[in-house]
């Protein structure tokens, strides 16, 4: 029988000047292509499970409010708590419970989750990290290779020591000599570069303070690079039905077209935050100034009062201009090169600060004109998105 050969990837990674490995369009790419679709190395939860304002699965991530209602859940059970450590885990099916015992959950790791008390609660997070990433050490070692494989420098020694001491303390005796502070300090550092967030449930009322449920280490998706106007942006599916354990891959695609050669790019926060806020997060977190289009333009900018009053002298003329460059790929390199993003990608949804994108081409190659946000979940047909921008007239960031 004659095989079918895999199609070409759209993204290869590259070695940029100044910006390490990247990926860059190894073709050119349609607004929607999926670009990539990752499955995670490492899973860890951001909080306890029963610390959570909507309870998670702790195998597979589900919401168990979600789980409750999906085919993949007992019918008619509720979650099942870990034999162990039992309120602090919990499992929305036999399945779950069984196969984290086997992977995720062992007996030290589980036990060790009861001692997390004693920490500060800014704590709990990393040290939920380096308990999943010493298992996943004993567990799977070529993924824990990989983890290891990915960009980070040290953080504080201090934050490493102090970790490094808890979490060792709870590891099962004799542990393995490679265990040492300064490992804990690399992985720590991995970490913090690299974890992409899974998010509770969007609520209007949560004001965008959404919170983390869980963090993933993706070793592909790793190799975006950030840009404060992205020209790709992940989706994830955690609470979805479908796939089976896949629940918890993320999705990029690519928000507009992207010519062969360029590099693509998201954004590591949502794209709504200020000049300084941005800077700040990518200093501390990831270790670099940004020198985007969009930077280069806002560092001139006195304060966020004039972000708005600018964008309003933008109008709908500047919009065309504004759309032109876009769709030859321009990297909007004229005075407001984010003013179209806005109204074109900007969710407007009532605290979202989500991203548009358009949903997949079909499989005939069939684009589409239904827009997603990454956030919300929202979906708009391009022509409403047109004619809200031809209402509004000011392409301001906002729809109030
Ligand atoms: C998730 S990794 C991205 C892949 C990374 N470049 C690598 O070589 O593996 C994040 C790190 O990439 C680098 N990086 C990401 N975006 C950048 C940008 N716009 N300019 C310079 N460096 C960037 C920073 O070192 C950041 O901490």
């Amino acid at each position: 029988m004659a095989s079918v050969a895999p199609p070409e990837p759209l993204v290869k990674v590259a070695e940029l000047p100044g910006r390490g490995r990247a990926l860059v369009a190894a073709r050119p790419i349609k607004a929607g292509d999926v670009l990539l679709s990752d499955s995670p190395v490492l899973l860890y939860p951001a909080i306890l499970p029963s610390a959570a304002a909507f309870p998670f699965c702790s195998y597979c991530f589900r919401s168990l409010r979600s789980a409750a209602t999906s085919s993949t859940a007992l019918a008619g059970g509720g979650p099942l708590p870990c034999p162990s450590c039992v309120s602090l885990s919990l499992f929305c099916s036999p399945r779950c419970l069984s196969l984290a015992m086997t992977s995720s959950h062992p007996s030290w790791l589980c036990r060790s989750l009861l001692h997390l008390s004693s920490l500060p609660a800014d704590l709990h997070a990393p040290a939920l990290f380096l308990l999943a990433a010493y298992n996943l050490a004993a567990f799977s070692p070529s993924d824990f290779l990989r983890l290891l494989s990915l960009e980070g420098a040290l953080p504080a020694a201090y934050e490493a020591a102090a970790l490094h001491s808890f979490v060792t303390s709870l590891l099962p005796q004799p542990f393995p000599s490679g265990f040492s502070p300064e490992l804990t300090a690399a992985l720590l550092a991995k970490d913090k570069r690299n974890a992409f967030g899974l998010m509770e449930p969007f609520r209007v009322e949560d004001a965008g303070e959404r919170r983390v449920r869980a963090y993933g280490i993706y070793p592909n998706a790793s190799f975006f690079n950030h840009d404060c106007l992205p020209n790709a942006c992940r989706f994830d599916y955690v609470d979805g039905d479908g796939d089976g354990d896949r629940n918890t891959d993320i999705v990029v695609r690519a928000i507009h077209d992207i010519p062969e050669g360029r590099e693509v790019c998201l954004s590591y926060f949502p794209v709504n935050w200020s000049y300084a806020e941005r800077q700040r997060r990518l200093v501390e977190d990831y270790g670099f100034q940004c020198q985007c289009d969009r930077c280069q333009v806002e560092k001139n900018w006195k304060d966020d009062e004039e972000v708005e009053s600018m964008e309003e002298e933008e109008g709908v003329e500047g919009m065309e201009t504004l759309e032109e460059e876009n769709n030859e790929g321009g990297d909007g390199d004229g005075d407001f090169p984010h003013a179209y993003f806005f109204v074109r990608y900007l969710c407007n949804r009532e605290n979202c600060g989500g991203t548009l994108a358009p949903l997949p081409p079909s499989p005939h190659g069939t684009l589409s004109n239904v827009m997603e946000c990454n956030v919300c979940g929202q979906l708009r047909e391009e022509g409403n998105i047109d004619e809200d921008v031809a209402e509004d007239g000011d392409g301001s960031m906002n729809d109030e």
